[in-house]
């Protein structure tokens, strides 16, 4: 083993299979870990440990297919410092290519005293568990668990033991999230300066999430020398998890100026290896997470947007093609301003002149305070609606509809006919049968309502509802649409739209909807 300190690669060791399925609620099923080791492997992990092969038959297979399968990444399994654990790992990765057993020990004061071990007893265990695990593996990680809250003499005595037992990497993990960027650095700095023999084996650090510090604390741990980092994707792990594979890979790619190392990682891959792990672990990467959370290349306000479609690296610091996404989002909502709105139209087709933009965006502003996020086809369903509003004499002023068990729904409605404004409560089956006969009252009409359609046209429960209407009159069609997030609101505009439409055909207004003299035409 060299001395890696002083080289510039860092080793990934993805413990998502082991550490990460520890989450409460993450266990994935057998095929599910082989697709994420193939991930894994493919995108140039370098070390992956596959399960923990004592805790259950399903481990051991786990492993053991995966230790069958690698191509290019070392596989590892985990054992307690105990011979039954190690032979069992043993059994489950002797058939990779390269292969690892990781065994390890709380070695703090507080973890001593679960098996009730002195020190001593510790530091004998310690050298006949790795010396065995040496003997069947020319690869042995050793890990002091709670290694940030031993005594640091201690530490340093039982890492050289491991050592001279024969283990090839000494991992010091920050079990439970406790250690801070200097003094994981320190650590590592001290223990690789201290314990003799340290120059032979490589240092890996394993932190945990709890105060948020995990990728902090892992860089800093590499830069007191470590060279290996254990992490998980999306940060999957114990409690708050562990360190975030992409955070720490992309924070030495993007910032390779300030800590001159880095990884075989190839980070195209990160986007769909995150995806995937959050599909079969169940557990969705949080929309504002570094590097693959849905907000880590979006960006809604106008300010920012602009600043964007001037030059990126105003507000980006990072490709995202460099993690496999297709580019930046620039999503509408409340806080965007023209030059995105524009850009989008441009996108969408629509070839706007600065009188259009204004009206549009005044909709658009409109639309957005009453919805999260406004879609492409938003944006569709707004210039189609907008096409004619502002000739049409009918309007919809207000609509409040009752519905629910125990009896008929109820509209109130208030409409514009020619600027005046008339209301109408009317009851019907349904709310939207309701606010039918509450525009039918209002403006009584004759017209045979041939068809009503919904389309749920953009994603969740906010969504922007496109409904179409279709009326017929002594074999004359008209058809009207609407979008809107209220989907009986859309239905009344739909409907409005429809008569409006036809009035339009008329050529008059006033002398009643049902006017049989009017020529009409089909108008769809
Ligand atoms: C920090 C970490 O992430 S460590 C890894 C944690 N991961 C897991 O525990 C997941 C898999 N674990 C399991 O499936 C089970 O705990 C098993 C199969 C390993 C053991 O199950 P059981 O035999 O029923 O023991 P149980 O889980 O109740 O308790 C753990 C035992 O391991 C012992 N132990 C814990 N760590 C070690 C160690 N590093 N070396 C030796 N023994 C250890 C404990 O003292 C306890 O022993 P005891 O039963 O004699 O008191
Ligand atoms: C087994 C060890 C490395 C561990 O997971 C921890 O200490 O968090």
């Amino acid at each position: 083993m060299t001395n890696t300190t002083k080289q510039d690669r860092v080793l990934i060791f993805d413990t998502t299979l082991r550490d990460g399925e520890q989450s409460p609620g993450a266990t994935m099923t057998h095929d599910e870990k082989i697709e994420i080791a193939e991930m894994l492997d493919d995108m140039g992990v370098d070390i992956i440990e596959a399960g923990f092969p004592i805790a259950s038959e399903g481990d051991f297979k786990a492993v053991s297919e995966i230790a069958e399968r690698s191509k290019n990444s070392r596989i590892c399994g985990l054992a307690r410092a105990n011979f039954t654990d190690i032979d069992r790992c043993w059994e489950a990765i002797k058939h990779a290519e390269q292969s690892r057993i990781h065994t390890f020990i709380g070695t703090s004061e507080l973890h001593r005293a679960i098996p009730n071990l002195t020190m001593d007893e510790m530091a004998d265990k310690i050298h006949e568990t790795v010396s065995h695990a040496r003997n069947l593996c020319e690869n042995v990680q050793w890990s002091p668990m709670d290694a940030t809250r031993t005594e640091w003499d201690y530490l340093c005595r039982v890492v050289e033991i491991a050592i001279k037992a024969g283990a090839t990497t000494i991992n010091i993990p920050d079990t439970v999230g406790y250690t801070a960027p200097d003094e994981s650095a320190d650590l590592i700095r001290n223990l690789i300066t201290t314990v003799p023999g340290a120059d032979e084996v490589v240092f890996a650090t394993h932190c945990h999430n709890d105060l948020g510090m995990a990728t902090a604390n892992s860089l800093a741990a590499v830069a007191g020398g470590a060279r290996q980092i254990e992490c998980t994707i999306n940060g999957l792990g114990e409690r708050a998890g562990n360190t975030a594979l992409e955070e720490v890979v992309m924070a030495l790619k993007t910032r390779n100026d300030i800590m001159p190392w880095h990884t075989g990682i190839d980070t195209t891959k990160i986007m769909a290896i995150s995806r995937r792990v959050a599909t079969v672990s169940g557990f969705p990467v949080q929309f504002n997470k570094a590097i693959v959370g849905k907000n880590a290349f979006a960006h809604e306000s106008g300010i920012h947007q602009d600043g964007m479609l001037k030059n990126r690296e105003n507000f980006e610091i990072m490709l995202p093609e460099d993690v496999g996404l297709s580019g930046t989002s620039l999503p509408l909502g409340k806080h965007s301003g023209r030059a995105a709105l524009r850009d989008k139209l441009e996108h969408l087709g629509f070839d706007v002149g600065d009188n259009q933009l204004k009206d549009v965006f005044v909709r658009f502003k409109d639309l957005a305070d009453r919805k999260k996020e406004v879609f492409d086809d938003d944006i569709i369903a707004l210039m189609r609606t907008g096409e004619d509003a502002e000739n049409d004499r009918l309007k919809l002023v207000t609509l409040r509809v009752a519905c629910g068990t125990g009896g008929p729904a109820e509209a109130t409605m208030v409409m514009s006919v020619d600027g005046e404004n008339k209301t109408a409560i009317c009851q019907g089956d349904g709310p939207v049968d309701a606010a039918f006969n509450a525009v039918r009252e209002v403006h009584p009409n004759k017209a045979h309502l041939q068809l009503y359609q919904v389309h749920a046209v953009t994603e969740g429960t906010d969504a922007q509802a496109t409904v179409s209407v279709r009326l017929e009159e002594d074999g004359n069609i008209a058809t009207g649409q609407s979008a809107d997030t209220d989907t009986v609101v859309a239905s009344a505009k739909a409907y409005i739209h429809a008569l409006n439409r036809l009035m339009v055909r008329r050529g008059k207004m006033g002398e009643g909807a049902d006017n049989r003299e009017i020529n009409w035409k089909d108008v769809t």
